[in-house]
């Protein structure tokens, strides 16, 4: 969405650019399906069961291709019905597939495939240079505060290392200094190769020129498993009211600012429920984020009350936790080279919610307006109505 003056940030979108990048790589070819004529006629009874089967151990998926991720059908599996648990891998499978099939449309599910194949022509054929960053080591990636409060995993633990947590944007020290070099080192890596091998990648989004989306070269699992382990505790917390506590996808990308980068980020709301912004270096001057008030669809480019201008100074290895209807942007990095990890958190709960519902003011400050607005009215409303009858109530 572009209105005004905040655009709404979506992911690029992966149609078309698979093609076209000079890799040659091969793509797996999808998984033969089981004919459902065979499914349908040895298991009678179709119906997904509303419980898991919590004791059933399902099968692993990981090395079946289709548009859908290995962990849905190892989920969805336990909801099979009680006939089927026991079927061989491929029946169980082509039986979900058709299933979840009717939920993604023709033209997302022919995207998702695109975009799965542009991943593994990466992987395929990418190198990591830091293996060790794949995988999460709380001790070398995060420091000693940050462990703590997340072991601690109570409100207060949290707003212990918290700077100035009324505001709505929570700032934290997070990573250690060693993994942001290292991170670093494995972008610059990611980026030489893909000049060398003239790779058209895609961009994080649809406002940044330069940056590299880590889920598309190996970085999905570590990030997924950073966002359930160590950000949704705090979100949970801290943003209840927009699925914060039910964070199931995310889109996270590096985005990088100096002297032949970008320069700027426009006013902008993300498109997250929850985004943790973690700067991770270098030196710079400016690059300053201004925050101007939490806004839901209808809104997001309502005017700004002084008491929503928020300033913040990044500082590398501090994290910034925020709303990602917080509208906000990036001020022009004035010297050197700056570089932040950004984690765009979504709920599929929170969206689906959100269809139906008009009042959102338990987090959009204009709605909070209005709401307040028509509850003096109401007030004023009765209290003439009190005076003209003077106080009688028959
Ligand atoms: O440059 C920054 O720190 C902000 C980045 C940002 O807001 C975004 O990528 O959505
Ligand atoms: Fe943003």
């Amino acid at each position: 969405m572009s209105l005004d003056g905040a655009a709404e940030r979506r992911d690029e979108t992966p149609a078309g650019s698979g093609s076209g990048n000079g890799m040659g790589a091969a793509v797996e070819p999808v998984a033969a399906p089981v004919p459902l004529s065979v499914v349908r006629a040895s298991y009678g009874d179709r119906r997904l069961r509303l419980n898991p089967n919590k004791a059933h151990k399902p099968d692993m998926y990981d090395d079946v291709q289709s548009e859908f991720d290995p962990s849905i059908f190892c989920s969805l599996e336990r909801h099979l019905p009680p006939s089927m648990l026991e079927a061989p891998r491929d029946a169980k499978f082509a039986f979900m597939r058709e299933i979840l099939s009717r939920y993604l449309p023709e033209g997302d599910r022919a995207r998702v495939q695109r975009h799965k194949e542009y991943r593994q022509s990466i992987m395929s054929a990418y190198q990591p240079l830091h293996k060790e960053l794949y995988n999460i080591t709380s001790s070398s990636f995060f420091v000693p505060s940050f462990i703590e409060a997340i072991k601690d995993n109570t409100e207060e633990s949290f707003r212990k290392i918290i700077s100035e947590p009324s505001s709505g944007v929570h700032s934290f020290a997070m990573l250690q200094p060693s993994f942001c070099e290292l991170l670093i080192s494995e972008i610059h890596n990611f980026e030489k190769w893909v000049t060398a091998v003239k790779f058209k990648t895609m961009r994080p989004n649809t406002m940044n020129k330069y940056g590299t989306v880590l889920d598309d070269f190996g970085f999905e699992a570590m990030l997924n498993k950073l966002m359930e382990e160590f950000i949704c505790p705090m979100s949970k917390v801290f943003f209840p009211e927009v699925g914060g506590s039910t964070l199931d996808s995310h889109h996270g990308y590096i985005v990088e600012y100096g002297k032949d980068k970008d320069l700027k980020l426009d006013y902008h709301v993300d498109d997250s429920e929850v985004t943790l912004n973690v700067c991770l270096g270098k030196q710079f001057t400016g690059g300053e984020l201004f925050f101007r008030g939490v806004r839901c669809d209808q809104h997001v480019n309502s005017e700004t009350q002084p008491e929503e201008i928020i300033e913040y100074s990044h500082v590398p290895g501090q994290a910034v936790l925020h709303h990602g209807r917080h509208r906000h942007g990036a001020r022009p990095t004035i010297s050197g080279y700056r570089i932040n990890l950004i984690i765009w958190c979504r709920s599929s709960a929170f969206r689906e919610m959100k269809k139906y519902q008009k009042d959102f003011s338990n987090w959009c400050g204009h709605c909070q307006r209005e709401k307040r607005v028509r509850q003096r009215q109401c007030l004023d409303a009765t209290k003439s109505a009190f005076l003209r009858t003077g106080g009688s109530t028959s």
